[in-house]
């Protein structure tokens, strides 16, 4: 299903762990900013309302989606967090680059949550134009950093 057709910031709480003793890291690009702030910003306020407390929560920034991997790793081995969350947009430009950027974010992510016994979730929105990014970070559709924080609670609580 399109994301067109599911607004990325539905949840029904009742279905949702409580998220009161879960200690959560969350790394940021500050590639187009105004965009990865408010993916954050839906994360960080999806934590909060299903029970996550604020002090529970470590932001750490990186230069662009590409060290997204990096951080979390450091997140992972350097703090006690029970997942991460990966926050990102990668734009199209003119030239290959975008592809290279979101292949090897993909790829860095899943060999984390392969390596390792932390959850990294990938919350990078892959947009061909701003506006596609925009409806996806607090717009029509809805915000991926909501769907992500839930998809990090419910990955916390896998095997419990
Ligand atoms: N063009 C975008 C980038 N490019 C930067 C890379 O992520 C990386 O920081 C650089 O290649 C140095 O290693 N990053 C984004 O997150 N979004 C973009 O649209
Ligand atoms: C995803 C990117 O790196 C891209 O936005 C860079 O733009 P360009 O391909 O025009 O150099």
């Amino acid at each position: 299903m399109a994301t067109v057709n599911k607004n990325l910031s539905v949840y029904d709480k009742a279905t949702i762990p409580n998220a009161k003793d879960f200690r959560f890291g969350i790394v940021v690009s500050e590639w187009n900013d105004t965009i990865t702030e408010g993916l954050y910003q839906g994360a960080i306020e999806t934590l909060l309302d299903c029970g996550a407390k604020e002090e529970n929560v470590i932001r750490w920034n990186v230069p662009g989606s590409f060290e997204l991997t990096y951080g979390a790793k450091k997140m992972i081995n350097t703090q006690k967090v029970d997942a991460v969350i990966a926050i990102g947009s990668v734009i199209k430009g003119e030239t290959m680059h975008f592809e290279f950027v979101c292949e090897a974010t993909a790829q860095g992510i899943m060999d984390l949550n392969v390596g390792t016994d932390t959850p990294v979730i990938f919350c990078v929105l892959t947009d061909n134009t701003m506006d596609q990014a925009i409806a996806r970070s607090g717009g029509e559709h809805g915000n991926k950093g909501t769907e992500a924080a839930i998809a990090a609670i419910k990955m916390v609580h896998l095997g419990r």
